[in-house]
Parts: C-alpha cells; sequence; structure tokens
C-alpha cells in the first residue's frame, strides 16, 4: 500500500500526514450485542492534519512526545498503543525502539476522527519502515482493533461510504469542489458517552447511500446530508445549534455536526458566489463568538507527494 500523505521517508524516519475526517452523511442503523452500532456512513479526509514523524532507535521501547500537552502522551494514546500492536506483531514482544513525535493540530475528541487517523498514520508509516511485512488487510485488522475509524484511515481513500461500524468500505470520488468551514467550540464530546444516550426509533429517517455510491461523481446532494447523532449532542449542547445557524447565516449551503461532535461544518461549493465569501470575515465572525478553532478545509485529494 503506497500512502500519499508520506512527507519524508529515510532507512530510519518517517514523516507523515493524519488526515482529520468529516461525517457528510451518518445513519444509526441498529444495536450490536457487543455494544457497537452499525452505520452507514459517508467520511470525507481533508487538508486538515496532524503530523506524525516516526524513527526507529537502537533503544527498546516506545517513546512518545506530543506538541499538545493537555493529551497523554503515554500508554493512553492512541499512537503509542498502535505502535505496540504492530511491533507485538511483527516483532513478538516488543525489542525495537521506536521514537514518535506527534504535532497534533486536529482538536482532540471533537468528531473529526484525529486519535484514529494518529493511530492509521503509525500503523502505515512503521509498516513502511520495517519494509511492509504486513499485508493491507492485516494493517485494516490492526485498525479494526483500535477503534471503528481506524480502518478509514489506514486505507488510502480519500472519501468512502461505509458501513458495519464504519469498517467496510466502498471508495467514492472526493469532494474537491467545495470548501468546508469547521468550527470547534473548544469542549471534549465522548463518542461513547453519545453512542450510550442515543435513543433509536424506527420512525428515524434513513438516508439509503447505495444509490449514490454507484454515482461516484464528486458531487454532495445537500438533502443527503444528516447526522443521526446530532440529537444527543445538541440536546446536551445547545452551542451547535448556534454554530450551525451562524455557518449558514454565512451563506453555507448546508450546516451538520461531524460524528459524535461537537465540531461543526458548513459547506460552501466554490463554484458559486466565490466573490461573495470573505472566509476570513467568516472566520473572524466564528472566532469572536466561539472561541480560536476554526478552519478552512479543502477535501482530500491524493495530491500530496508520496515518498
Ligand atoms: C462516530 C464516528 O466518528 C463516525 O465516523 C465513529 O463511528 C467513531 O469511531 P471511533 O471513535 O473510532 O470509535 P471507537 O473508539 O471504536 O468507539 C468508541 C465508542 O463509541 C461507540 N461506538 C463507536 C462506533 C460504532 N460504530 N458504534 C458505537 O457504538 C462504542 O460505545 C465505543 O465504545
Ligand atoms: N492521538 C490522539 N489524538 C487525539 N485523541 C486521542 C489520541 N490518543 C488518545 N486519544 C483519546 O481518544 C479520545 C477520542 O479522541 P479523538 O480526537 O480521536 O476523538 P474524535 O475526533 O471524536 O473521534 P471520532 O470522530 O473517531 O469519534 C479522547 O478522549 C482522547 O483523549
Amino acid at each position: 500500500m503506497e500512502s500519499r500523505n508520506i512527507m519524508s521517508i529515510s532507512a530510519k524516519k518517517i514523516q507523515l500526514r493524519a488526515p482529520a475526517k468529516i461525517n457528510l452523511c451518518l445513519s444509526v442503523l441498529k444495536r450490536r450485542e457487543d455494544g457497537y452500532h452499525e452505520l452507514e456512513t459517508w467520511m470525507q479526509k481533508l487538508d486538515l492534519c496532524d503530523v506524525l514523524t516516526v524513527e526507529l532507535t537502537d533503544c527498546p521501547g516506545i517513546s512518545l512526545s506530543c506538541s499538545d500537552p493537555d493529551l497523554t502522551a503515554g500508554e493512553d494514546n492512541l499512537v503509542f498503543r498502535a505502535a505496540e500492536l504492530f511491533l507485538n506483531e511483527v516483532d513478538g514482544p516488543v525489542s525495537a525502539g521506536v521514537n514518535i513525535f506527534l504535532e497534533k493540530n486536529i482538536p482532540v475528541a471533537a468528531g473529526l476522527g484525529g486519535g484514529s487517523s494518529d493511530a492509521g498514520a503509525v500503523l502505515k508509516g512503521l509498516n513502511r519502515l520495517y519494509g511492509r511485512p504486513l499485508t493491507e488487510d492485516k494493517l485494516l485488522q490492526l485498525g479494526r482493533r483500535l477503534g471503528a475509524d481506524v480502518p478509514f484511515f489506514v486505507a488510502d481513500y480519500d472519501a468512502v461510504i461505509a458501513r458495519g461500524i464504519g469498517d467496510i468500505m466502498y471508495p467514492v470520488d472526493s469532494l474537491v469542489d467545495y470548501i468546508f468551514v469547521l468550527v470547534n467550540p473548544g469542549f471534549f464530546v465522548s463518542t461513547r458517552w453519545v453512542f450510550d444516550n442515543l435513543f433509536l426509533t424506527t420512525a428515524d429517517k434513513k438516508y439509503k447511500l447505495s444509490c449514490f455510491q454507484k454515482r461516484k461523481t464528486g458531487f454532495l446532494p445537500l438533502d443527503l446530508m444528516h447526522n443521526d447523532l446530532e440529537k444527543v449532542t445538541c440536546a446536551r449542547y445547545s452551542e451547535i445549534d448556534s454554530m450551525k445557524q451562524m455557518l449558514l447565516n454565512f451563506g453555507a449551503s448546508k450546516a451538520l455536526m461531524s460524528g459524535s461532535g461537537a465540531t461543526v461544518f458548513g459547506v460552501f461549493p466554490r463554484k458559486e458566489k466565490p466573490d461573495e465569501w470573505d472566509f476570513e470575515r467568516i472566520a473572524g465572525g466564528l472566532i469572536r463568538t466561539f472561541g480560536d478553532k476554526v478552519y478552512i478545509a479543502k477535501a482530500s485529494a491524493g495530491a500530496w507527494p508520496s515518498g
């Protein structure tokens, strides 16, 4: 598997991007026996990225440091867990040494899949440094053990329709003709808490992504955009609806919460009224009202240089 997110590589060191994702549509279909939920979701990677530097050393063990002092750099970090899982798989009990630096740019516990993306990047980066001992299927399998979102970040697809718990993927075209304005209010939302508080009713409208999946047009039908998890997160945090409304007031064609929240994104088709959109003004307005975490993002489109 060739990763397009590799920024640099040498025999012992690799630097790679770990992109954020948004969910353009998320239907929760049913609760499973194991507590997880079956989903149908349309996920898109963005050019908002964390950056990981992974280096092999002679000193056994995993050492992790992180630019975000609020994020644990120990065994709780998904980066650490991904490295440990990989080394156990290829090495037996860890005998190799790995140094990792995580530059954290994606807001944490924000519905943007940051931790999952970091984990996916570590699995791919280590596999590359080790001379690709594991197949793509094996990496996807390891990813699944770390989290439902991780397989999407192990795969090199820019955008997918995903089913199962989010791990059965069908690639679709990347939405390169749109700008996404993201706003995060700065508080953490626990994905588990959101799913635990979701009350599924048969009356919920189910959005069928299957016909869209076959068209592969890179076009985003706005009436398809929906997130079943909004009702849980919005009921607890009134800021979500306010952020959506503000994005619409600024001219977004549609605004939606991503994943379990609390990040909200507005969709701005590039071809429509481009002169009227002054993204600096939009970002300024959002920052004044909701805090400093506003991002103007584009869909990832495989255009980054490969190693
Ligand atoms: C909501 C999404 O962001 C949509 O892309 C993802 O499904 C979340 O994926 P993730 O963060 O990788 O989730 P995990 O770390 O595997 O799971 C966290 C918790 O979320 C719940 N969870 C997650 C995914 C899923 N399909 N069903 C669930 O019920 C489970 O309670 C789980 O204990
Ligand atoms: N490398 C990491 N980056 C971010 N969070 C991490 C990382 N490692 C562990 N975590 C923990 O994982 C939890 C989820 O963080 P993350 O940023 O991945 O959430 P999220 O964007 O809501 O994920 P998703 O959209 O997949 O539900 C947080 O409680 C955080 O402390």
